[in-house]
């Protein structure tokens, strides 16, 4: 496959985990409670529960149901993107640091069944400044399932005050008075 913007230069690196990266086996659970792909509080959301991985590399699991249809029968391709946009993002907690998607680039290789359990993988494949580039794969059934879903990403490393300057005030003002709704934003109060 042709280089990409997610493609990393010769010259990124793969970093250490952080010293402070939760152990491998360490169910990451949601940075913000009302996020669509990992929050405990939304509603509709993934509540994508990632684990984290050996090295810098996280591991997620998805039940496709109906709600999230796209053709009949199917998961809709933006619902899966969103799922790997997530597991992707975990990653972040491994090298300690807020990041955002900068870019997603998608392959979508076989339709997937509602009903179907996906199985995400996603990994750190450079570093390069403030650049994180990684890629994902989504398989069907179990951990050794068929590949249905490949993902990479360039995230960008910002800091806390991109949530604070561009959220709508009302929701960065809860976070503030209940810091517990964020828990990015309290992990790096207690370790800055
Ligand atoms: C609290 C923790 C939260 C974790 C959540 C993770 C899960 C959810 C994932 C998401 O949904 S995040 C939400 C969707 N993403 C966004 O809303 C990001 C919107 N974009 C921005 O805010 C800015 O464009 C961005 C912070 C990504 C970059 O702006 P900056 O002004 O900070 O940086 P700059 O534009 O100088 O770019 C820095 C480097 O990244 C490169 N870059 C930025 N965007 C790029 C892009 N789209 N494609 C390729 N390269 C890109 C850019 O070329 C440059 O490369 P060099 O350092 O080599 O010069």
């Amino acid at each position: 496959m042709p280089p990409t913007p997610t493609t990393p230069p010769p010259d990124a690196v793969i970093p250490e985990r952080h010293p402070q990266a939760p152990a491998p086996g360490t169910r990451l659970g949601s940075h913000y409670e009302h996020c669509f792909g990992c929050g405990p509080q939304h509603p509709g959301g993934l509540r994508i529960d990632a684990v984290a991985g050996e090295g810098l590399d996280v591991t997620a699991e998805l039940t496709v149901r109906d709600v999230h249809q796209g053709g009949p029968g199917l998961a809709h391709g933006g619902l899966l993107t969103t799922a790997m946009d997530e597991t992707l993002g975990t990653l972040n907690w491994l090298l300690h640091a807020p990041a955002v998607t900068g870019r997603l680039e998608t392959d979508f290789l076989s339709p997937v069944p509602v009903d179907s359990v996906l199985h995400l993988r996603a990994w750190i494949t450079g570093v390069h400044g403030r650049k994180i580039y990684s890629a994902a794969e989504a398989r069907i059934g179990g951990p050794d399932g068929p590949v249905a879903v490949r993902a990479q990403a360039l995230f960008v490393q910002v800091k806390l005050e991109h949530f604070t300057t561009h959220g709508r005030p009302e929701d960065i003002e809860k976070v503030l008075d209940d810091p517990d709704l964020m828990k990015r934003a309290r992990a790096f109060e207690v370790n800055p």
